[in-house]
């Protein structure tokens, strides 16, 4: 479980994170969302410790990180690639991290096989690619099999088997029950990984949702109906109060409606229907739609009112 308590952090005058009220839960994915700047890699910093709040708190399970007497026993996380020092090799790096936190030395070769690196342990850190450099920080994270998982961007840097196994295994540690709290931007990624979506825009608390209800939310989200008689269901579903567009030909596009609803209409009428569907947005558009009010930049477009 990861609490945020009205979460604040200012940098100067720039307010990076406004009072943010966050509880992500156990056993599932978590995919936290927003633009650049948003405040996602200073909120993770501030759950982890490196960063002080302004105001506020950020607690895991319940505890802030700086009371946490083995803290990676406790939560895993992966900040940024670069772990452990150049010329260290990589064992020594992560036997150094499980003495420091009271964790069995035999942990070490375990996690090393677990994230793919069982052959190269003992080659120094600097020789790694950047690949290898994320799994090694999955490693250390992984390292006191910790009920808590904080990922930013953990992705970058991975093929595609790399992007697999690692959706695999948020998947397979939220399922035994761990809070998995992840970063991205490869929206197509999250919506196969996560479960739940925390979405901010500077600094700012957009949804807090499921993924079924943030893409339910979008308005291109819909359902489509074909019938032969589709100009008498359209007035029947105008006159029902839902917003009617055609999608094509005998095909129309309804938002605000369940298939439920559609077809009840359409029975109601005695109108034979052909195809009746529903057209999931996809969590790109159902996100450019969330933050389009919070982007720094906007653009104006040519011949624009300002
Ligand atoms: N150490 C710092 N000093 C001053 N400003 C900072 C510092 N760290 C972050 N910021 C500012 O705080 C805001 C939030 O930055 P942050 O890195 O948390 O955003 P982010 O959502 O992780 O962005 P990205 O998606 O680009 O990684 C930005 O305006 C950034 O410039």
């Amino acid at each position: 479980m990861i609490t945020l308590e009205d979460l604040s952090k200012d940098f100067g005058s720039v307010r990076a994170v406004d009072s943010l009220s966050v509880e992500v839960a156990p056993g599932k994915v978590t995919g936290f969302l927003g633009p650049n700047g948003a405040g996602k890699t200073t909120t993770m910093r501030m759950l982890l410790g490196l960063d002080a709040p302004s105001s506020g708190r950020a607690l895991v399970n319940g505890v802030g990180y700086a009371k946490l007497a083995a803290p990676l026993r406790t939560v895993g996380a992966l900040l940024e690639p670069r772990t452990g020092h150049r010329g260290q090799r990589a064992d020594s790096h992560l036997r150094g991290l499980a003495r420091s936190n009271r964790i069995p030395v035999a942990r070490v070769d375990a996690v090393l096989q677990e994230v793919g690196l069982g052959e190269a342990g003992k080659r120094r850190i600097g020789t790694f690619s950047l690949g290898m450099r994320q799994r090694l920080g999955i490693a250390a994270a992984l390292l006191g099999e910790p009920e808590v998982l904080v990922f930013d961007e953990p992705v970058n840097g991975l093929d595609a088997d790399g992007v697999a196994w690692i959706r695999d295994l948020m998947r397979a540690n939220a399922a035994a029950g761990a809070t998995v709290f992840v970063s991205s931007h490869l929206m197509s990624e999250m919506q196969s990984t996560a479960d739940h979506l925390v979405v901010i825009g500077r600094g700012k608390l957009l949804a807090d949702e499921s993924m079924d209800a943030v893409l339910a939310a979008s308005a291109q989200t819909a359902v489509v109906v074909s019938s032969p008689q589709a100009g008498v269901l359209a007035a029947g579903l105008e006159r029902a109060g839902y917003a009617v567009a055609v999608a094509g030909h005998e095909s129309l596009r309804v938002t605000g409606a369940t298939t439920q609803e559609v077809g009840g209409v359409a029975h109601s009428l005695g109108v034979r229907i052909n195809e009746l569907g529903l057209r999931r947005a996809s969590l790109e558009q159902a996100y450019t739609e969330l933050t389009a009010q919070s982007l720094d930049f906007v653009p104006t477009r040519i011949g624009e009112e300002l």
